[in-house]
């Protein structure tokens, strides 16, 4: 029999491992996973007399692609800011002369409690997500955006900046990630162009890339499909999958259906501030209670049923993409 001790199993079926591990997961709000990365209990945040997230319990299981959906104001983004440390939850209420309240925000990650971590802290254990493109990002280089990345940047480091040679040895390191990383998302020829020239596709992989450069346990993407042209979705899609095969944890807010139904392994609904639904893509959007909140925000809401992916709308999509690949090619001769 052959001794698994000695050789650990390859990241691929690992990541295969856990998507299966969700097959027995009872698809309901806050159901619990096999093996959780992220833990996270009571986590309320109040504007003025408006709650904009309420979430009692999620689990997020570790090495598998999860969509967060809902509508708009549901509060996906406040509840991603809240996790990574770039917002506070409101304090528990109190009652009056009575015990603390046991329904404290908590939160834990990777078997670590992140309450109270700042936004940096809570990069450095692994948890990062990615940013818009801000005007100041826009004015430096594709390569400037990716130092800026880095985990223990050689600034970041009175001592190393103080040891030239050390300094150096780290800054060539840093480097040369960047440019692999560079190259593996096919923005390598692009690195001393300013990050504001990039197309909308392109600057969703410079997001990504420069999240990688601290080495993420898990990725959150707020949003990588929006401002995406065809004939650069596939290779987005395909990014974040060889990103979750590689053994990453991947959390995604996105408001195109189709393209949840496409990647993600476990959906996860908010509606005012609540979990309201979780499940595989295939089920959770027949869920009543997804539906009802969807029909509630818009009518018109597309909730990306396979039906309406049909020939002809795949077809208008590889006509668009084999139009975009053209340019591209004209462009590359000039
Ligand atoms: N800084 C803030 N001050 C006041 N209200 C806020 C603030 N940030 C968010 N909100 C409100 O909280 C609610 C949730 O907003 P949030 O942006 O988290 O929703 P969302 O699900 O990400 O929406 P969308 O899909 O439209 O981006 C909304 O009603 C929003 O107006």
């Amino acid at each position: 029999m052959p001794d698994e001790t000695l050789s650990p199993a390859p990241a691929a079926s690992v990541a295969e491992a856990a998507r299966a591990s969700l097959a027995d997961v009872d698809g309901v709000p806050g159901a619990a996973k096999h093996d959780p990365i992220l833990v996270v209990d009571n986590v309320v945040r109040r504007f003025g007399g408006m709650t904009a997230v309420d979430v009692d319990h999620l689990e997020v299981q570790r090495g598998v692609i999860t969509a967060l959906i809902g509508p708009n104001g549901a509060g996906k983004t406040t509840f991603f800011n809240l996790i990574t440390g770039f917002d506070k939850p409101s304090s528990a209420p109190r009652l009056i002369g009575g015990p603390s309240s046991d329904k404290a925000a908590k939160w834990r990650f990777d078997g670590r409690s992140l309450g109270s971590t700042g936004a940096a802290k809570v990069a450095k254990q692994g948890m990062v997500r990615t940013f818009q493109l801000t005007k100041a990002l826009s004015r430096m280089t594709v390569m400037d955006n990716m130092l800026l990345g880095a985990r223990d940047q050689p600034g970041e480091n009175i001592f190393a900046s103080v040891v030239k040679p050390l300094w150096s040895g780290r800054e060539r390191e840093i480097t040369a990630k960047a440019e692999e990383l560079l190259r593996r998302f096919k923005l390598y020829e692009k690195k001393d162009d300013l990050a504001g020239s990039l197309s909308g596709g392109q600057k969703k992989l410079l997001e990504m890339a420069r999240a990688l450069m601290s080495d993420p346990k898990m990725i959150m993407l707020d949003e990588p499909m929006a401002g995406v042209n065809p004939a650069l979705t596939q290779s987005l899609l395909g990014h974040i999958q060889s990103l979750r095969d590689e053994g990453m944890t991947v959390l995604f807010v996105e408001h195109d259906m189709h393209m949840v139904r496409h990647i993600s392994d476990w959906v996860v609904v908010m509606a005012e501030g609540r979990v309201v639904a979780e499940g595989p893509p295939g089920t959770v959007m027949q869920d009543q209670a997804v539906i009802d909140a969807y029909l509630g925000a818009h009518h018109n809401t597309d909730l990306g049923d396979d039906s309406l992916l049909s020939d002809e709308v795949a077809e208008t999509l590889a006509a668009e993409i084999a139009e975009e690949d053209k340019k591209l090619e004209e462009e590359e001769k000039r």
